[in-house]
């Protein structure tokens, strides 16, 4: 297989998915909830932006508080119906996009890597890939797939919609269509709750106490 030129980490838009219902977390706007006295989607821009070119916030409500972190905000359009899940997170973030590379990342993961796109674009250029995701070992000792965390090219809208249409709302099922590197952040040295995402409070307290 040919390996592709480098790609440069300018040429990614870093899109912070924050669109969703939080159900599990009392229906709360998850990306405005605090971690360490910080909003969680205001933690995931400081960390993501020395990462990416460019960066947004995809939300879908109170959209001025997420205004005032000072970049650009997207709801999700009404073609798939309300909160239809990360993919339309991921159809706004392409569509909206203006680099040739988008990665997402959810809101509701503090801790993950300050070389996260760093590998992942080296990745996904040396395997030729149309799509990297991340991959961690989890508590249980097995190393999962990250899906919400994926670097991919802007052509890649065209697939979505298609894919969203005939009804897919699965990331992993989606991406399986298309060449895709898994890129593990298990090496020594790698944070081990870098993957660590809050769905509840208890779980967001409980990494409030594992930041280094
Ligand atoms: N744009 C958009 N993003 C979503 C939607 N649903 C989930 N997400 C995002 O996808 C990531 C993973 O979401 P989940 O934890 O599965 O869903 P959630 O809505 O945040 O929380 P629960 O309702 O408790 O499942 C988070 O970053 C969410 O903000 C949606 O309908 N639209």
């Amino acid at each position: 297989m040919e390996t592709r030129e480098p790609l440069h980490t300018e040429a990614i838009t870093g899109v912070i998915l924050a669109g969703g219902r939080g159900s599990r977390m009392g229906g709360v706007d998850k990306g405005l909830q605090n971690f360490n006295g910080v909003p969680l989607a205001l933690h995931t821009l400081m960390r993501l932006s020395p990462q990416v070119g460019q960066i947004m916030i995809n939300a879908n409500r109170n959209l001025s508080a997420y205004e005032s972190f000072g970049v650009p905000v997207w709801p999700d359009s009404a073609s798939l119906g309300e909160y239809a899940g990360p993919l339309a997170g991921f159809i706004t973030g392409l569509e909206r996009c203006e680099t040739p590379y988008l990665l997402t990342v959810p809101c509701d993961t503090p801790l993950f890597p300050a070389d996260l796109v760093a590998r992942m674009a080296d990745a996904m250029a040396r395997e030729n890939a149309d799509f990297a995701v991340a991959a961690a070992r989890e508590e249980d000792g097995q190393l999962r797939a990250q899906p919400v965390f994926c670097l991919m090219g802007v052509n890649m809208l065209e697939s979505l919609a298609r894919f969203t249409q005939a009804g897919g709302r699965k990331i992993d099922a989606w991406t399986a269509q298309h060449n895709t590197v898994i890129v593990p952040f298990d090496r020594p040295g790698d944070e081990v709750h870098g993957f660590f995402n809050a769905n509840t409070l208890a779980e967001l307290h409980q990494l409030e106490a594992r930041q280094p």
